[in-house]
């Protein structure tokens, strides 16, 4: 089955018994050896190293060691592709301790050590890092953290929030770049996903007290653990019994409460704190932490944008949170005394308030998630999970965006499409396919998926932003440019087709490659800012081009 199934496949099972095998057995050294060994044959040698030292930290039979240290040789041989001092310990280390093996086990190390030297291994596989393409902010804004001193947070009749530049902004540049507020994965990825950082994990590690999620490494793990999986992993269990479908409710509305409680220590504090952002009636300000747009704490969170829910939500949205509330009050004591039964609730000081938070956080994820989608490392796109994000949810939406959602697992950028002019506001699209539909359809679909009546540019022109554009010739003073401008179209041109396809992986190329393009085309849409204006043909290929590629290099 191994050898037939994707590999893939075959690591999910693996993690499976990961997850379930007891923190610091034999069992799970064993499944760690097992898959290593999968690992090496999929030439993932760097995560089959990560594997045998796991499995070596655990304790693994001496009989099997000699086998565990001919693995570690043919890794570190195959990522060296030479013979060198590391591999000639791990030889020698097989070579200790070979004579505990059984007679036919021992012939068999011999006979792969033997072949070490003369086998040609497979080159290891090159795994895609979709944050090597995640542009860096190149000046802090004091007053929004981790964004751009480029823009800025302002109120418009029509949109409310929206992100403004406040000086011009060059294309491809980032003007945000923060780590979700809170994630969560789909039930069928917990043992493939990293439960930290949402990325596909090949060599992960279980947790050390549930057997519900993995991470990609051990720092992960930590990082998890000390940021809300401590309380979560003790509510979770009883959470995953009790109820299943849409438990991503209860677990998005428990770690925005969870975070909450530790940015203010306990319950009592975080009713007073709630209480006085209910007293602050303007929305920016609502979000503030001492006077800044601080993207990592909760009034950022707390101030953002609820959709109205109809009965039957609110039906669904109440039992998600009563069911969370009695989960915490019964396995947690973050409440005080543990509590027995569910009628015990009433007695609880602050039940009502959790509730209530409870389903204000159901609400909020509900309007501001973004659903990702990122590539597997073939290049298949799966709907893994939904991240949130207090800034990212300020930027509005435009069928005719001029920027672009960059994510690399829970990091996710704001990356610019075009040069954008001071007072500009910058628009994200709330779904790629909007810029080829007619714009009533555009704005149904927007009505019927996320509740408001677009106020974008093509929409209220009615235009199709894919529609054919004039070319930049025609503009006024095109002449006078004709030149520069020539040279600019012949350099669109001298693009490949294969950069052009929409079809394409770009990920089978080189990221080398890659970046050099991308800095190619945002070269050329800035040289056209500076001679024509937008719309036009020129520009809106070129930003086409920008947009296809982030799209499929990045985790979005
Ligand atoms: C994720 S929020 C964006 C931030 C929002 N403006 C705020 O004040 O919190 C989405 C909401 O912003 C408004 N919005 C976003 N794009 C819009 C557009 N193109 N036209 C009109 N309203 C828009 C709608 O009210 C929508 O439900």
């Amino acid at each position: 089955m191994i050898s037939i199934a994707p590999l893939n496949e075959v690591i999910k099972i693996y993690n499976e018994a990961i997850a379930y095998a007891l923190p610091g057995s034999e069992v799970l050294a064993r499944v760690f050896a097992n898959r290593s060994a999968v690992l090496t044959n999929g030439a993932m040698y760097e995560d089959s190293l990560k594997d045998i030292e796991r499995t070596l930290k655990i304790g693994y039979p001496d009989n099997l060691k000699a086998k565990l240290y001919a693995r570690k040789a043919k890794n570190l041989l195959a990522l060296n592709q030479k013979m060198c001092p590391e591999v000639e310990e791990a030889i020698a280390q097989a070579n200790m301790w070979i004579e505990k093996m059984d007679d036919s086990n021992k012939k068999k190390v011999l006979s792969s050590l033997d072949q070490l030297q003369t086998q040609s291994l497979k080159k290891p596989v090159k795994k895609w890092d979709d944050i090597l393409f995640m542009p860096k902010i190149t000046s802090e804004n004091p007053k929004i953290l981790r964004a751009s001193h480029a823009i800025d947070i302002q109120q418009s009749e029509k949109f409310g929030r929206q992100i403004v530049a406040t000086k011009d902004i060059k294309a491809g540049e980032a003007v945000m770049i923060h780590k979700a507020y809170s994630t969560t994965l789909l039930t069928e990825h917990w043992h493939t996903f990293c439960w930290n950082c949402v990325k596909f994990t090949f060599s992960c590690v279980p947790c050390n007290q549930c057997t519900n999620f993995v991470y990609c490494n051990e720092n992960c793990r930590d990082e998890a653990w000390k940021d809300h999986h401590d309380i979560e992993c003790q509510v979770i269990h009883s959470l995953v019994a009790y109820d299943k479908i849409n438990i991503e409710m209860n677990l998005v509305s428990l770690r925005l409460l969870i975070r909450a409680l530790k940015e203010y220590g306990n319950v009592e504090a975080l009713y007073k704190k709630v209480q006085d952002l209910e007293q602050i009636e303007d929305t920016i300000d609502k979000s503030l932490t001492e006077g800044i747009f601080d993207d990592s704490k909760y009034a950022s969170i707390y101030a953002l944008l609820r959709k109205d829910i109809n009965s039957m939500e609110s039906e669904l949205f109440t039992r998600k949170s009563i069911e969370t509330l009695y989960m915490l009050a019964a396995t947690t004591e973050i409440f005080g005394k543990k509590i027995n039964k569910m009628s015990e609730l009433k007695n609880m000081k602050y039940a009502i308030f959790i509730a209530k938070l409870l389903i204000q956080h159901i609400a909020i994820a509900r309007t501001n998630s973004i659903k990702m989608m990122p590539n597997d490392n073939k290049g298949n796109v799966i709907r893994s999970c939904g991240v949130l994000l207090s800034l990212l949810s300020l930027f509005n939406h435009s069928c005719d965006c001029n920027a672009y959602q960059y994510a690399s697992g829970n990091i996710s950028a704001v990356v610019t499409l075009q040069p954008i002019k001071k007072g500009e506001q910058i628009c994200i699209s709330y779904g790629m396919y909007y810029r080829d539909a007619p714009t009533e359809v555009r704005r149904q679909s927007l009505k019927l998926k996320h509740d408001f009546w677009c106020e974008c540019m093509p929409c209220n022109k009615n235009w199709n932003p894919n529609y054919k554009q004039p070319s930049c010739m025609m503009q006024n003073g095109a002449r006078k440019n004709m030149h520069k401008l020539l040279q600019m179209i012949q350099k669109y041109d001298k693009f490949p087709p294969i950069v052009k396809s929409y079809q394409i992986s770009t990920r089978d190329k080189s990221p080398t490659d890659i970046l050099r393009t991308i800095t190619e085309i945002t070269d050329l849409l800035n040289s056209y800012g500076k001679y024509v204006n937008y719309p036009c043909a020129e520009i809106e290929h070129a930003k086409n081009l920008l947009l296809n590629i982030l799209h499929w290099v990045g985790g979005y």
